[in-house]
């Protein structure tokens, strides 16, 4: 028996690519998912629930609706395998998971996981999965004699987050989890036992299911409560080293999951409803790893952090292994929703793909070896003579050449130069005379031309030369006046002729820097090689097994994402900022427009906008706002009004002339308006459609102004509905990603190996019904959240009230959910200590949370006496269990309020009564904007609201 410390199997990496026995590379595959119909049981018959479910084929499972139901969801499930009532698990085992349990023999990790509601067979499946394993791994053995095999078996048991050993019961202490940056996440101090036959292995795995906790719950008597791995890990050797690799080591973990289903359904009480509790919270945390990792690459930031269960067993989704999901199902009528709750994840599971690796055991001994063969070839390739002197001569020769070239360029600038400067002299002295013989010398080109540059840049620049003496030829007679123009032509081929040269001398040195760098490349490998070879030989221990393959992620890269999110945050900042400023803008410009109008007009749109009167800015119209698509065409009241506000400006006030009109009305072709600022002083000219009325109607003019310009008031103000949203939206997609880059910056600090997160911000959009469930997943976990976290009950009550489902609303619930992960987690941490940043006034801990909460709660039982009648207050008190003659009523019924986060009546009624306090009302005077501007505004001194801006100030944004 060994205790040992206990992740995924060794875990020293080397670079040596990952092959199977056979030879070639395990492929990425898809986590292979099946489903089990179970008959109905006694207690279902006994209801008389019936079958809603039918397997029509291997693979297909279908809804049976009764015969009045109308279909709204989904009906139709297709997985890898369905297995109908009748099936026996032997045919699971066998069509289902046994090529992926057989997998570790050949050193590749595999995780056999059962899901599904409690009692619909998860244990009953595993067990006998379970059972056939062992048969078939050992029967492996008995028919492979070349190969030395070694199984370990250790058991755990996840129950209310804690880890527990099924083999080492007797510490009953809770074990760590331990974080390896290579390794991955490890059982501290877990005991590990060397199986020696498969009696003892059988004996060893009935232990860790006796040491199960089970409990009682209203759908089943023995329902387990917790999540149990098995995990054996095995080992195998060949017997006859021929000196290469030929050890493997993998571990297959069988994992019977907790039911799935929801707390509350269980009638939970008490210690079953703290079970209910962190069961979700485990199983919830796998929905979102899985769904996460079911859309791919656009995933994100994987959560496998969030529960102990994800810890453990993150290899097994999307990393090194191989996995199969059993979904149980129970066929009862009663059961629909919990039983297509656990399809939908059966559906998103199937879309996971992994990567799993064969992991190869080598002796320090070994790999030492095998580096040193390593260096000797790349060394000997170094060294050997032939193809080493040719590179050295290749260089010499292009170094050459590029001397050369240098060379030819610098003599015909000198050339050039002198010619002019003689030329120059001569037209002084002589104007008259043709081109002088030193000219003629200066003029003509000579240089040897490497043999190498026979090529075609060489061909260009004999062809130029050509050209050149050509010129010589021709300016030699010709008069001065043309001597310069041949000049110039001559400047303008040298100047080609240097471009040439210097281009051809940029590909020459590149070449040159690139056998450079192969020796170099070439120098370094070995230098890091060596540098492996030393630390291997510096391990004074004796020979241990190395686990070739896996994956990791390197740190570097998280910290560089990190700066990259941060800059990024900093952007969204000052878009937000640009809005921010637009809206004021355009508020100025309500203003103006409001002044402008007539005063009879300015009352009601002054009072409409009350809140917007307050802020006065200067207008401007950039990020592709433009505030002309709010100014009415030429000739409108709204140009009127315009030339009001100038006139305004300059203390010139608007005269209207009642005898004249400005009509509206529909206008003929000829009729239609060219001059556009003058309605007042238009003239009606041949030929130009303006018209002139006799009688101007004063009256209609002054109507019509009016009525346009509160039009486009109406207009502005849609424009700045908008811009508040998008504001908003972006207020919210920067909380998003603060999150992100806080648990970035938490992964990086506790040295996690962090995915890719490149596309970290988005958010991934599901079908309505698939969202629907997460969403109920979701806002259970908020709720709950909520209640851990001592969060504002208005708060709840506003999100509560607010987001009901909508797939729009994804980013808002998502940003809840983080955030209070991270307030949670941050407040275990701490305890109740303080949450303070340095140079940070601001602290927040869990009791000054609790004393806000309890100050809301005394503002909510004043507000009882204002907000409700005397008979309301009373009906209320009695159906909350209030006693009518206590003096504390009030308060004792506020503090019934918000308290029972798994009752979804209590919670609906909880926040219709706050709501009603406070004097929300939905469409009213509550929108996800002001939520979301009360969410994050720093001047809000509540505890919840100032973690938050403390955590943003943690983090400069
Ligand atoms: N395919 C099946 N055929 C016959 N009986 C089954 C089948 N699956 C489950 N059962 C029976 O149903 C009952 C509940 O099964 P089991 O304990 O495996 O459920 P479970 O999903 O593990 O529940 P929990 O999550 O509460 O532990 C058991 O009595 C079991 O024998």
């Amino acid at each position: 028996m060994t205790v040992k410390t206990l992740g995924t199997p060794a875990t020293k990496i080397h670079s040596t690519p990952v092959t199977t026995p056979g030879g070639h590379r395990v492929p990425e595959e898809k986590i292979v998912v099946t489903v089990r119909l179970r008959p109905l049981n006694k207690r279902e018959q006994a209801s008389k629930d019936h079958v809603a479910w039918d397997c029509i084929d291997d693979c297909t499972i279908v809804y049976k609706p009764s015969p009045h139901e109308r279909l709204v969801q989904q009906s139709s499930f297709t997985f890898d395998k369905v297995f109908g009532p009748d099936s026996m698990t032997e045919a699971v085992y066998e069509e289902g998971v046994k090529n992926v349990a057989l997998s570790a023999l050949m050193g590749i990790n595999a995780t056999i996981f059962a899901y599904g509601q409690t009692s619909s067979g998860k244990t009953y499946t595993m067990r006998g999965i379970t059972e056939k394993a062992v048969n078939d791994i050992y029967m492996h053995i008995m028919n492979t004699p070349e190969r030395d095999f070694r199984i370990k078996i250790s058991g755990i048991e996840i129950y209310n987050e804690n880890v527990r050993d099924l083999l080492n019961s007797e510490s009953g202490r809770s074990l760590k989890l331990l974080d390896d940056p290579e390794k991955g996440t490890m059982v501290e101090k877990l005991m590990e036992e060397t199986v020696d036959d498969d009696k003892h292995l059988r004996r060893l795995i009935g232990i860790c299911e006796a040491q199960r906790q089970v409990g009682e719950t209203a759908l089943n008597d023995t329902s387990s409560r917790s999540h149990q791995i098995i995990r054996l890990t095995i080992e195998s050797t060949l017997r006859e080293s021929s000196g290469c690799v030929r050890s493997f080591v993998a571990s297959l973990n069988f994992v019977d999951l907790a039911g799935s289903e929801r707390a509350s359904q269980t009638h939970a009480d008490g210690a079953r409803l703290r079970e209910g509790c962190h069961i979700n919270l485990s199983l919830m945390t796998l929905t979102t790893v899985i769904r996460k990792l079911s859309v791919g690459k656009r995933s994100g930031h994987i959560p496998y952090r969030d529960s102990k269960l994800t810890r453990i067993l993150q290899h097994s989704l999307g990393g090194n292994a191989r996995t199969a999901i059993i979904c149980t199902l129970s066929p009862a009528s009663g059961h629909v929703e919990q039983t297509r709750n656990t399809l939908y994840f059966a559906s998103r599971a199937k879309e996971v793909t992994n990567n799993a690796q064969v992991n190869m055991v080598v002796s320090d001994k070994q790999l030492v070896k095998h580096l040193q063969k390593e260096v000797a070839r790349l060394e000997a390739e170094l060294q050997t003579p032939g193809p080493s002197d040719e590179k050295d001569l290749k260089i010499q020769q292009m170094e050459l050449e590029m001397e050369e070239l240098r060379r030819q360029r610098d003599l015909a600038q000198l050339q050039a130069d002198e010619l002019r400067r003689k030329l120059e002299e001569e037209q002084q002295a002589k104007p008259s005379e043709s081109l002088t013989p030193v000219a003629k010398k200066c003029l003509s080109f000579s240089g040897t031309v490497s043999p190498r540059m026979e090529g075609k840049e060489l061909g260009n620049r004999e062809r130029l030369r050509n050209t050149m003496r050509q010129s010589l030829r021709q300016s030699s007679a010709a008069p001065p006046f043309t001597l310069m123009h041949e000049i110039r032509k001559l400047e303008h081929l040298q100047e080609q002729l240097g471009e040439e040269a210097n281009r051809a001398l940029e590909i020459l040195q590149k070449e040159v820097a690139c056998h450079r760098l192969g020796n170099q490349d070439a120098a370094e490998t070995i230098a890091n090689l060596q540098k492996e070879i030393k630390e291997m030989c510096s391990v004074q221990s004796a020979p241990k097994a190395v686990e070739v393959g896996g994956v990791i992620a390197v740190n570097k890269s998280v910290s560089a994402n990190l700066k990259e999110e941060i800059t990024r945050l900093h952007s969204q900042g000052s878009n937000i900022a640009n809005l921010e400023e637009q809206l004021e803008n355009v508020q100025k410009s309500i203003d103006k427009l409001v002044m402008s109008l007539p005063s009879n007009n300015c009352q009601p749109i002054g009072e409409a906008t009350p809140k917007l009167r307050k802020k006065k800015l200067p207008l401007s119209s950039n990020n592709g706002i433009n505030m002309q698509n709010f100014i009415k065409s030429p000739c409108s009241p709204l140009s009127a009004s315009k030339q009001v506000v100038d006139s305004e400006i300059e203390n010139t006030p608007p005269q209207f002339d009642d005898s004249v009109s400005c009509e509206t009305q529909p206008m003929s072709e000829k009729e239609t308006p060219t001059k556009s600022e003058d309605c007042g002083e238009v003239s009606s000219k041949e030929g130009t459609p303006y018209r002139r009325s006799s009688s101007v109607n004063m009256r209609k003019m002054k109507q019509m102004f009016q009525t346009a310009a509160e039009e486009n008031v109406r207009n502005i103000k849609t424009y700045v509905t908008e811009l508040k949203e998008r504001v908003a939206k972006l207020q919210y997609q920067k909380q998003l990603l603060v999150c992100q880059v806080l648990e970035l910056e938490a992964n990086e600090a506790a040295g996690y190996n962090v995915e890719d997160d490149e596309n970290s911000s988005e958010i991934q959009h599901e079908s309505p019904a698939s969202y629907h469930v997460t969403f109920m997943d979701q806002r259970q976990l908020i709720i709950e959240l909520w209640d851990l976290c001592h969060v504002s009950i208005i708060h709840r009550t506003q999100f509560y009230l607010l987001f009901k489902g909508d797939p729009a609303d994804q980013i808002y619930v998502e940003v809840e959910l983080r955030r209070l992960t991270w307030l949670q987690q941050h407040f275990a941490e701490l305890g109740n200590a303080t949450l303070a940043h340095t140079g940070n006034e601001n602290k927040i801990s869990v009791s000054s949370s609790i004393k806000a909460l309890k100050r809301e709660r005394e503002f909510l039982a004043k507000r009882l006496m204002t907000r409700l009648t005397e008979e309301e207050r009373v009906t209320l008190y009695m159906k909350w269990d209030v006693p009518l003659e206590g003096k504390q009523r009030r308060i004792q019924f506020i503090n019934k309020l918000w308290t029972n986060p798994y009752d979804t009546n209590h919670i609906e009624e909880s926040s219709e009564i706050v709501a009603k306090l406070v004097g929300f009302c939905e469409g009213g005077n509550m929108s996800k904007e002001m939520f979301e501007l009360n969410f994050a505004h720093p001047s809000d001194k509540r505890p919840w609201f100032m973690a938050w801006n403390q955590i943003s100030d943690i983090l400069h944004l």
